[in-house]
């Protein structure tokens, strides 16, 4: 089975609330809420292809030496199989703006499991809420 390198951040802000966004319709897990970013692609590093992704998802602009390696996830989709690290991310410039997603909001680690997000995001959860 084929292994997929997705990054994603989790962006905090000031209040140590965190910015998940809803997956658009006709996607694959559509509606579900998820941290932004996506595949990485073929001869990009992981952290350009997040600030690619932040930039054209959120419309923000993030400096390399603010993604702080967190955790990752890893989990066996039908098709893929999906390796995702999780970057902390505490300053960019601009302000987050729903540009491909259906809606974003920001949410306290301990309310994020309101917010129905893909199967391989549970694990994660948890590390937010200790470490936040
Ligand atoms: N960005 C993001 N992707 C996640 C998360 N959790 C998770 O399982 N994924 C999976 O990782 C993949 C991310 O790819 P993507 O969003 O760039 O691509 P996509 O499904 O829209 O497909 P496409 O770009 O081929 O159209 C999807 O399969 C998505 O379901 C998450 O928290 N954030």
């Amino acid at each position: 089975m084929k292994t997929v390198l997705v990054v994603a951040a989790a962006l905090v802000d000031d209040d140590g609330r965190v910015l998940i966004a809803q997956r658009p319709e006709g996607k694959q897990l559509a509606g579900l809420w998820e941290f932004p970013g996506g595949k990485v692609e073929a001869g990009e590093t992981p952290e350009a292809a997040l600030i690619r992704e932040l930039q054209e998802e959120l419309g923000i602009t993030v400096k390399q030496a603010c993604l702080a390696p967190f955790v990752f996830a890893s989990h066996t989709y039908e098709t893929f199989h999906l390796l995702m690290p999780l970057y902390l991310i505490r300053r960019w410039e601009g302000q987050p703006t729903a540009i491909e997603h259906q809606a974003i909001k920001w949410v306290k680690p301990k309310d994020m499991r309101t917010y129905p997000m893909p199967p391989a995001d549970d694990p994660l959860v948890a590390y937010l809420i200790d470490f936040i």
